[in-house]
């Protein structure tokens, strides 16, 4: 009995141990060495505080800076959203190191450099931080955006074939379809007497309305349901990530944590329910296929790799392909909208565009590459308000880059949005909204990056480009508008750039 007992007690404290020493391995240790070898490499940065690093300096950077809105309508934004990096790169150089948490994290803007980082010679060797992971994990999962090493590299290339080529073109149809019922709610709208519009909100709706629909096909309205629920998770572990910094919070039997445990099994059940529908009527005999929608060939990719089917990776993608593909979508809009309207000239030149391409008729898949203002007027947008002002990346085994020596451990952090308003760049009219600079195809490799770059750049980009050109044109077609008086150019980062209040448009129908 003694025995028993001693060997018990010798697993227990040795597994405490190991615990204990992991811990302090990943919360000072490991940090601590990444730290030094920076630092020997002559990169610094503002000094980090226990547990939390430099997160209270940027919080009360940002919300200082985001106070107040803006007093005109400009463009010149990165020290509004980006303050922290303002301050510390005139501080300690292009370079530097600050602390998300216990998270050092290198702030990188050397475009050779973030080429070659993103290039195919890292993709397997760099991702996403165990932070990251953990931030988003309730919500999406291991699904490609979150996924890593040879993990990521599997799924990029059973994912890749649903955005592609023909595939890729057969959803133009749910594009066309969604924006018709938009335009009809938009009249309803304007014959009940009202004139003014928040565009954003429309968007969101419109973007979640075709994904919903590419994704599930005639299930969609039960894919709506699921999104609105992944929203609301979304948003939940978005306010729990604000503790995550500190070890063990996750957990905690805490509101947040019961919550997001409760919203995540029904949004499990419910796409569940889509799956086994689908593969009850393949075992039936009753189709041969799982479906010409994003699930159905996401289904056929998994299956004709043999074995069984790995659902909860199903429902992983499913649930990341909504949170990858609408917001962005719906903010890229909302951002172009804004700048058409403060711009009637560039508004008048793309409407003029969409009519001689398609001379009154709904937009053509085939007839998109011909819009090349409007393609102009996307990328513009992309430039000054990029859906993703960050992008991040760590390092999972030492790598030289260039003259840096990059530790295993080590994010490094990609200010998508100060590179693309920088004057060094862009030059002198970098805050401008000048669409013209996208005339000439040749430009600088690295400074334009709304999508990433490399082999892990957006998987979704063709689609993201083709369902905004199909708004645009059908809008354009529809109406004209202006800016209407209530707008108030306040834009924050919440995860993504958005504007505080809306974008309230004045529209006007046009004679069809
Ligand atoms: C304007 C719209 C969009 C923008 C600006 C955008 C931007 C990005 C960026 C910057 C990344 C890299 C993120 C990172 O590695 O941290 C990314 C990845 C991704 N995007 Fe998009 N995206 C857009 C639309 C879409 C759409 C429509 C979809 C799908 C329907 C989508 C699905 C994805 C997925 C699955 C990834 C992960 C790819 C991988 O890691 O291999 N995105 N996107």
């Amino acid at each position: 009995m003694m025995v028993i007992l001693t060997t018990l007690l010798v697993i227990f404290v040795t597994v405490l141990l190991k615990v204990l020493y992991d811990t302090i391995s990943c919360y000072w240790l490991t940090p601590m060495r990444i730290k030094r070898v920076m630092e020997r490499q002559g990169v610094c940065g503002p000094k980090p505080r226990f547990l939390t690093g430099n997160i209270m300096d940027m919080t009360s950077l940002v919300s200082r800076a985001v106070s107040q809105d803006m007093k005109t309508i400009n463009h010149d934004i990165v020290g509004r959203l980006l303050p922290h990096f303002v301050a510390w790169s005139k501080q300690y150089g292009k370079r530097f190191l600050y602390w998300n948490g216990t998270e050092p994290r290198l702030c990188l803007t050397d475009t050779a450099l973030i080429k070659e980082f993103l290039s195919s010679k890292y993709s397997t060797i760099t991702g996403k931080s165990w932070q990251q992971q953990l931030g988003s994990k309730h919500f999406i999962g291991r699904g490609l955006l979150m996924a890593n090493g040879e993990e990521w590299y599997h799924q990029r290339h059973m994912v890749a074939p649903a955005f592609m080529g023909d595939t890729l073109k057969s959803y133009a149809w749910h594009m066309v379809e969604c924006t018709k019922e938009m335009i009809e709610s938009l009249e309803n709208v304007l014959e009940s007497g009202q004139s003014e519009v928040e565009i954003g909100e429309c968007f969101t709706k419109l973007t979640a309305d075709i994904i919903s629909r590419t994704e599930f096909g005639s299930s969609y309205q039960k894919g709506k349901q699921i999104f609105h629920l992944l929203t609301q998770l979304q948003s939940r572990c978005a306010q729990a990530t604000r503790h995550l910094c500190f070890p063990g919070s996750r957990f905690l039997p805490n509101k947040y944590n019961r919550e997001i445990k409760s919203m995540k099994k029904e949004v499990e059940r419910l796409l569940m329910e889509i799956i086994e529908s689908r593969k009850d009527c393949v075992e039936m005999g009753r189709s041969n296929t799982y479906g010409n929608d994003l699930l159905g060939i996401l289904l056929d990719e998994i299956k004709k790799e043999g074995g069984g089917l790995n659902l909860q990776l199903v429902m992983d993608e499913c649930k990341t392909f909504f949170f990858a593909g609408h917001e962005t979508t719906a903010l890229l809009l909302t951002w172009a909208f804004m700048l058409l309207a403060s711009n009637p000239h560039w508004q008048e030149k793309v409407r003029a565009e969409v009519k001689e391409v398609f001379k009154g008729a709904t937009p053509s898949v085939d007839q998109l590459s011909k819009l090349t203002l409007t393609h102009m007027v996307i990328n513009e947008s992309m430039r000054l308000y990029p859906p993703a002002t960050v992008l991040p990346r760590t390092a999972f085994k030492d790598i030289q880059l260039g003259d840096l020596h990059i530790p295993k451990g080590l994010s490094i952090w990609i200010p998508v949005l100060a590179i693309h308003h920088s004057e060094e760049l862009w030059g002198k009219d970098a805050n401008k909204f000048n669409p013209e600079r996208f005339a000439s195809k040749s430009f600088m490799p690295g400074r334009f990056i709304p999508f990433a770059s490399g082999p892990r750049n957006c998987v979704g980009q063709s689609f993201a480009i083709m369902e905004a050109k199909i708004i645009l044109a059908m809008l354009l077609s529809r109406f004209s508008f202006t800016i209407s008086q209530n707008y108030r150019h306040a834009p924050v980062v919440i995860l993504t750039i958005k504007p505080k209040y809306g974008v309230q448009l004045c529209l006007n129908p046009l004679e069809p």
